[in-house]
């Protein structure tokens, strides 16, 4: 049983990745980024698709890839690295049926045609598809395919998997389930997993431990619940549906410069005038309308353009074009209201009991 071990810099243009990350046996590490953050160029320094400039990745004992300090450059071909990889795609062999992909793994490492079959239909048995060994991927539905996918990678009996956004074409009853199968497996193989995820459910359901990256470098780390409560970014913060403003003390509020409400009123320890702080609240607490609106009792209202709708964790998600950094997220049923469109004029309103203070990382 061997952990992962990763402390890497990966230069790949103008962009540099410098990123140390851990998994124990069995554990699931997910990492969050924004696009462009990092996560596949971790990956693939991992898999061995990406040189690195600098640093190591090991598993237990084994030297994946190694490069500067004393010790020789190492650099293992990815086929030596034992690395599984998942993600959208199952990238199934069109010509070959659900149990000759499956059996692939365990042929290429020398096992015998029987043996490799036998092992192909305990896989099948194990992501429930069992009776359906002989189907080709055409015959399969995409959450089949997913599953064989799955089936083919541990069979090939990785030392460690890596998976990018593998969920993200399913529906949620197939996510749901392959979800548990992946964790179940990770256990019963005590195999580390890192996890690359939009998706917060990923990680509630799958993770223990994540990782936060934002262009090229860990902002955050932590347990699921160190994270996801205790946001230390407005990137993290935004992953859970929370909006984190980073501004100065005053006397009452924090300031937020370039916006449309200068000073932000809500509860909790202001730190001293004049130095950092923050102030942060759930997305779903902003309360929009359209304007011109009546007068709100509120101390924190504005008036915005809606210049995005998205989804987000906690509903749809609405940003203002006056104030980048701000939304709101409402319920669906809200979300239907016709004047509800980019381009609209509209009031935002936030209860200055929602507002939380505090002193920014
Ligand atoms: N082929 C390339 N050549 C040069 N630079 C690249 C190349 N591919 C990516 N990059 C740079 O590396 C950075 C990190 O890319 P990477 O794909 O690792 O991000 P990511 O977090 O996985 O993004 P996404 O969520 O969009 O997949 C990018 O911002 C880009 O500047």
């Amino acid at each position: 049983m061997s952990g992962l071990d990763c402390a890497v810099q990966v230069q790949r243009g103008d962009f540099e990745l410098n990123a140390a990350v851990r998994a124990a046996p069995g554990e699931v590490l997910a990492v969050i980024g924004a696009n462009g953050s990092g996560k596949s160029t971790l990956l693939g320094a991992i898999a061995g698709t990406h040189p690195i400039a600098n640093g190591s990745v090991r598993l237990g004992s084994r030297v994946l890839c190694s490069r500067g300090g004393q010790a020789p450059t190492v650099s293992l071909r990815r086929s030596a690295r034992r690395v599984g990889f998942l993600d959208q795609r199952a990238r199934l062999f069109p010509h070959l049926s659900a149990r000759a992909n499956i059996a692939f793994g365990p042929r290429a490492q020398g096992e015998s045609r029987r043996t490799a079959e036998a092992t192909a239909e305990e896989w099948l048995v194990r992501v429930g598809l069992s009776g359906r060994g002989d189907a080709r991927s055409s015959q399969l539905s995409g959450g089949q395919q997913q599953r064989v996918a799955i089936a083919r990678t541990l069979a090939a009996d990785p030392a460690l998997l890596l998976i990018d956004e593998p969920f993200a074409a399913l529906d949620v009853t197939s996510s749901g389930e392959l979800r548990e199968l992946i964790a179940t497996e990770a256990r019963r193989m005590q195999i580390p997993v890192v996890l690359v995820s939009h998706d917060p459910i990923d990680l509630i359901s799958l993770a223990s431990r994540v990782v936060v990256l934002e262009a090229g470098a860990v902002t955050q780390s932590g347990t699921v619940a160190e994270v996801l409560g205790s946001p230390e970014t407005p990137f993290a913060a935004a992953f859970t549906g929370r909006v984190l403003l980073r501004g100065t003390a005053s006397d009452s509020g924090v300031l937020t410069p370039d916006a449309p409400l200068r000073e932000l009123h809500g509860v909790g320890k202001l730190p001293s005038p004049g130095t950092a702080a923050s102030a942060s609240f759930e997305a779903a607490a902003v309360r929009v309308v359209p304007d011109p609106a009546p007068s709100s009792a509120t101390e924190n209202s504005w008036s915005g353009t809606i210049s995005a709708i998205s989804a987000g964790p906690a509903g749809v998600r609405l940003e203002c074009a006056e104030w980048p950094g701000i939304y709101a997220e409402l319920p669906l049923s809200r979300a239907f209201e016709p004047w509800i469109t980019v381009g609209a004029s509209a009031r935002w309103e936030l209860p200055t009991e929602a507002v939380r203070f505090g002193t920014p990382h």
